[in-house]
């Protein structure tokens, strides 16, 4: 869907973004997580050719980005800004629906995609006559997505979408976005400075340091198979909770007790965090798992650390 090739970038001295080269798949959410000024924006904004690289070539859909006219480019490109960038004199139904006039559609088709995507971003109706800075951080993000949305672009660039919000804010909007189902649909670059969020929204990780690409992978990969040091350190910090909140309940699934009764079953797709969340938050004293073979485990809290124990003693991700 989109191959980045060779792509590089210089300001004067600083090579902001060098060599750089990763494909994206159709539908896949590919997150470029780096320290400051380790060229993710940059890299990001040569996709829809806010900056045109130095070297290199950009292709979406076979074609290359500098043979189709920029205008036509961006329309098939959502774009979520870093802080949120909305119009402040615009109204929200203003500032969402700027693409669309763009592309001239009638003022009913606007109105009912407008509503259509404020509900499902579970955005007041009543927010829609008023100004960005009337509206919470969290919702102005909201209206930052509806805005990136509102075509139905195939693809979605993202720079820090989250970044203007507290924590608290920050994981339960990206909870939703998670479970959005429009966002399914669309081919994501995402860029991120936090390790948890990365985990947590990337199919697949692109990890850079100053404008080079030191890994690319799995959240599996990236935690089980640092290629160098830079990736292994990179993580040391959040590697335990990563962990469990990469693995599933069907990587450790042999390690685990079989099912004396089968209530309550839940799907091994299930983190190992998660289950040790449902755990605690049920207080049921366990959980009964079913995997794609139909077998059945009985899990309390206590087998959900020693399997993962001897999963990572075995070396099972070796
Ligand atoms: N317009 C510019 N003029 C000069 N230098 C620039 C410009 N844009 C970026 N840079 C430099 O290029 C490097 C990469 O910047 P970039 O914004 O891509 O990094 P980043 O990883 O997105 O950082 P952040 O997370 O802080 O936004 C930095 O050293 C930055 O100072």
């Amino acid at each position: 869907m989109i191959e980045v090739k060779g792509v590089s970038k210089e300001y004067g001295e600083t090579i902001a973004v060098n060599q750089v080269s990763f494909d994206v798949k159709e539908k896949e959410n590919l997150v470029l997580l780096g320290t400051s000024g380790c060229g993710k924006t940059t890299t990001l904004k040569m996709i829809n050719r806010l900056i045109n690289p130095d070297e290199g070539e950009i292709i979406i859909n076979g074609q290359s980005i500098i043979s189709q006219n920029t205008e036509t480019l961006r329309k098939g490109i959502g774009y979520v800004m870093q802080n949120i960038g909305l119009f402040p004199h615009y109204t929200i139904e203003e500032n969402i629906a700027v693409v669309p006039k763009l592309l001239k559609w009638d003022k009913k088709k606007i109105q009912d995609r407008v509503h259509e995507l404020i509900k499902k971003l579970h955005l007041p109706a009543s927010s829609l006559k008023l100004f960005p800075n009337e509206l919470s951080g969290g919702q102005q993000q909201r209206v930052g997505l509806a805005r990136a949305l509102v075509a139905d672009p195939a693809v979605l660039l993202m720079d820090e979408p989250f970044g203007a919000l507290d924590n608290v804010t920050r994981t339960s909007i990206r909870k939703e976005f998670n479970d959005l189902e429009e966002l399914k649909r669309k081919t994501i670059v995402m860029v991120t400075h936090d390790v948890e969020e990365a985990f947590e929204l990337g199919d697949r990780i692109c990890l850079m340091d100053k404008g080079e690409i030191m890994q690319i992978g799995t959240p599996k990969e990236l935690l089980f198979y640092p290629v160098n040091d830079f990736a292994r350190k990179f993580l040391d910090g959040q590697r335990l909770a990563l962990e469990f909140k990469v693995l599933t309940i069907n990587d450790i699934w042999e390690n685990l007790p079989n099912a004396t009764n089968k209530t309550k079953e839940f799907s091994a797709d299930m983190s190992v965090w998660d289950a040790m969340e449902k755990l605690r938050s049920t207080h049921f004293a366990d959980l009964a798992f079913i995997n794609n073979n139909k077998d059945c485990k009985n899990v309390t809290f206590d087998d959900l650390i020693k399997a993962f124990n001897q999963y990572k003693n075995l070396g099972k991700h070796e």
